[in-house]
């Protein structure tokens, strides 16, 4: 064979496998733009080396014969496909042609949208619908009566009068984009096979077997022209015919017309073009038809399409091309987003590089990888994104694609939650993808509180890279921020002193730009940094950790460099704080980034006034038992961790035990081979070893709490007054508590006794006058000491 013939082979086996899958299956796999292109390389490969040409070429044939599912339908008239025009200039030659043939000039054309849907055929008896079928292969269609009766659009009995015996009316079926998109909606969620297109929901949908389910995806239809006709005579041109059909009850397009000649097929082409996108149905093109039945008869046919008519198609709005890549983007918040990294390719006229594969479930859904020839399309302005993957072009060895465990920008881990759909950076403080959104969170009123530092500030310091991170904020001068202001001005032409200052332009031409609002800006931040360990947590931004989290991290553990240093089973002994909080805590301290802008803070002079001793409410809840259901080992509920404790007294005795000693405490086998198996695996070992350290770190320095009735303080009630030396009020106030006592704000004569620090002040007066017994600090260290609560 020579090489022309074995390139006709291959394409002729490639289009009819395309066939297959487009036809039969409503499933096809490349795109319909390659599909034409491979059409139109078979054509001219034909045409020159007409030896080569064969009757069952694809260039020959109409859609495939049906493959059996449906009883058949043979077409008293054929139902043909169209011959295609891409350019204007093949519009041009599609005129001439015609006005060559019938010797007339400027010919009236009716001019149709080309709706992407299905052909099917309605044959009406006596005016009413007996029967309905699709196109096949064109000589020969399948019956699909039974789910066309459940199309709205398609009338059951004409309206009207005048109908002819028999009239077979053509058109098409398509589902318009509102209910292809909510069909999809519902399809992800519910985890169902979406939909590739409006055209393979329209085809898919009406070749059910069911027509109930046919009944639930809501199809449209309209009507292009008729096929056989008994009894009655149609008008003479086809725009008649179009208006008949409509007084008879069927859907005719609005946007269809009547133009003459080439300039009026071309206006109608841009005018359509221009309302492509509106449209609330996908069309691929327009349609020309010669309007006048004698032209039309005089015109024929060729094999597989009218002469007398032709589609004219808008650039494509699916095509083909390689995955060269997925990049991570990462968002203001932190949200981890995959893009597609294209081969270039003109998709609906624009040339494309990226597509967005909305998030990582959709690329396991997809199954794409990188290296794929992939499917983009792009639609009106909605962002190009990968719809399918051409499955016969991947490369054997293609390794299925996996997040990255690092973020691009900042080098922290990307985490998910579990059940989650969005992956994300755990450098809340040092991404810099993530800065804006973080210094507007550390400065808001109920973090650091720093006054005057707005939106437009925190993006002007950041893109002109006065700030890299909130630590930044700190070593700000009153230089930087005039400086800051100009350039930013500058950048966005605005004139100098604008509302934001309340400068003029006139004082700036006088050389006297106001600086006043950088002076009380700095004095903000200097202000800022004295604040409380509560604001201070809250204004870190760490994912899940509001206010009221802040608080209780702050009461329970009082102690920054405490919290640093935590691993996140900790966290879980505060009450509501749950794995997904810890695990958040956790992740952001695992950070290098974070824990370098933290060091940061506090050499800027960020000063936490109120930290204190860990609460002694913390020290029940340090027992090992407790630790290991906390690290959430499968299977380990509080009765196994229980039974675990008993034997082993801490993570060393734990870890060096071989699985059979775990039996041996009482553990079903399973249950000890679970424990095992997430022994064996390194990181869980380190972190078991971490989290047990610092359980018995916290449980030295944590005072134990006296248990209900017992305590010596019950039913008294203290006062605390003036600042005392050796541990904070709040601390104070959680020791007696421990130790049973009620801590009210002010004194009565209910009150037990008042604790006065130094420059105690109307408090101490008032107990002195109601004669309220009155402790110093030492003997309030004193007592706690004999209790075991010394600070
Ligand atoms: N991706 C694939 O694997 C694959 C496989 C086969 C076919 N295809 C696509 O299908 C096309 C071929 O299908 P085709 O033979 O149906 O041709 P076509 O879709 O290019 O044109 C003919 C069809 O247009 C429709 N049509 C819409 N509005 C019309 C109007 N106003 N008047 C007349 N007809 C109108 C009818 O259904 C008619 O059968 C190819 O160009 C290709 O894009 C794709
Ligand atoms: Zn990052």
């Amino acid at each position: 064979m020579s090489d022309i013939a074995v390139r006709i082979a291959e394409l002729r086996k490639r289009l009819e496998d395309a066939n297959y899958r487009y036809y039969v299956l409503d499933d096809p796999s490349i795109a319909d733009a390659e599909y034409d292109r491979l059409l139109r390389e078979l054509e001219s490969l034909e045409a020159d080396h007409p030896e080569l040409s064969s009757p069952d070429s694809p260039t020959q044939r109409v859609g495939i014969a049906p493959a059996g599912a449906f009883a058949e339908v043979r077409h008293a008239i054929p139902m043909l496909s169209l011959g295609n025009a891409f350019s204007d200039e093949e519009v041009h030659d599609f005129v001439s042609r015609i006005e060559e043939r019938l010797d007339r000039h400027a010919p009236r054309f009716s001019v149709e949208p080309k709706l992407d849907g299905l052909a099917i055929s309605l044959r009406y008896e006596h005016g009413r619908f007996v029967r309905g079928a699709t196109r096949g292969d064109g000589a020969t269609g399948e019956d699909v009566t039974a789910n066309l009766r459940t199309v709205k659009a398609i009338p059951l009995h004409l309206r009207g009068e005048g109908w002819p015996d028999v009239l077979e009316v053509r058109g098409e079926v398509y589902m318009p984009l509102a209910a292809f998109r909510a069909y999809n909606e519902r399809a992800l969620k519910g985890g169902g096979k979406v939909l590739a297109n409006p055209r393979n929901g329209a085809a898919g949908s009406l070749r059910q077997l069911d027509p109930r389910i046919t009944a639930q995806r809501p199809l449209a239809f309209y009507a292009y022209g008729v096929g056989g006709v008994e009894g009655a005579d149609l008008p003479s041109t086809h725009s008649q015919t179009l208006a008949q059909l409509k007084s008879w009850g069927f859907p005719v397009s609005a946007e269809s017309g009547v133009v003459t000649g080439a300039e009026g097929l071309l206006g109608y082409y841009r005018a359509m073009g221009g309302k492509r996108d509106g449209l609330p149905f996908e069309i691929d093109g327009v349609v020309y038809k010669l309007d006048d039945y004698e032209g039309q008869r005089e015109m024929g046919f060729v094999s597989r399409a009218p002469r007398w008519a032709i589609a004219h198609k808008f650039p494509a709005q699916e095509q083909q091309t390689r995955l060269v890549g997925i990049d991570i983007q990462i968002g203001r918040t932190g949200a981890a987003t995959p893009v597609a990294r294209l081969e270039p390719v003109q998709v609906a006229g624009v040339v494309v590089t990226n597509a967005t594969l909305h998030n990582a479930d959709q690329i396991a859904r997809l199954d794409v990888r990188v290296g794929d020839t992939v499917i983009v399309r792009r639609a009106g302005d909605v962002i190009p994104e990968i719809v399918r993957v051409v499955p016969e072009d991947r490369a054997a060895d293609a390794p299925v694609w996996q997040m990255p465990t690092q973020c691009p920008v900042c080098g922290s881990e990307i985490v998910r939650e579990e059940g989650e759909a969005v992956w994300r950076c755990s450098g809340e403080l040092s991404c810099p993808a993530q800065r804006n959104e973080a210094i507007r969170h550390f400065a808001s009123r109920r973090a650091m509180d720093i006054e005057g530092l707005g939106e437009r500030f925190i993006e002007d310091l950041g893109d002109l890279g006065y700030v890299t991170s909130v630590a930044d904020l700190y070593r700000l001068t009153l230089d930087d921020l005039l400086e800051m202001k100009h350039r930013a001005d500058a950048a966005k032409q605005v004139p100098l002193g604008d509302e934001r200052d309340g400068t003029t332009p006139e004082t700036v031409k006088a050389g006297k730009v106001a600086s006043k609002w950088a002076e009380n800006l700095i004095a903000a931040i200097d202000h800022s940094r004295d604040t409380t360990l509560e604001r201070f947590l809250f204004a870190l931004g760490i994912e899940h950790v509001g206010e009221s989290t802040a608080k209780a991290l702050a009461q329970w553990f009082g102690d920054l460099a405490l919290i640093r240093r935590l691993p996140w089973p900790l966290f879980k002994r505060v009450p509501d704080i749950g794995g997904e909080v810890a695990r958040a805590i956790g992740h952001f301290l695992d950070q290098p980034g974070n824990q370098r802008v933290i060091d940061e803070l506090l050499a800027g002079g960020v000063t936490l006034r109120d930290q204190h001793a860990p609460s002694p409410k913390l020290h029940g809840g340090l027992e090992f038992a407790t630790l290991l259901v906390d690290l959430e080992i499968p299977k380990i509920t509080k009765v196994r961790a229980e039974q675990l404790a008993s034997a082993f007294t801490d993570a060393a005795a734990l870890l060096d035990a071989p699985q059979h000693h775990f039996v041996s405490a009482g553990l079903p086998a399973d249950t000890a081979k679970a424990l095992a198996d997430w022994l064996a695996d390194d990181r869980h070992a380190a972190l078991l070893s971490a989290a047990d350290a610092a359980r018995q770190e916290l449980r030295a320095i944590t005072p134990e709490a006296v248990a209900g009735g017992a305590s010596v303080l019950e039913g008294q009630t203290a006062v605390l007054t003036g600042t005392l030396a050796a541990l904070t009020r709040d601390d104070a106030k959680a020791r007696l508590e421990a130790l049973g006592a009620k801590v009210a704000g002010s004194v009565s004569k209910k009150t037990s006794f008042v604790v006065a620090g130094e420059a105690a002040g109307s408090k101490l007066d008032k107990a002195q006058e109601l004669g309220v017994e009155v402790w110093d600090e030492a003997r309030l260290l004193q007592f706690l000491a004999e209790h075991g609560l010394a600070p």
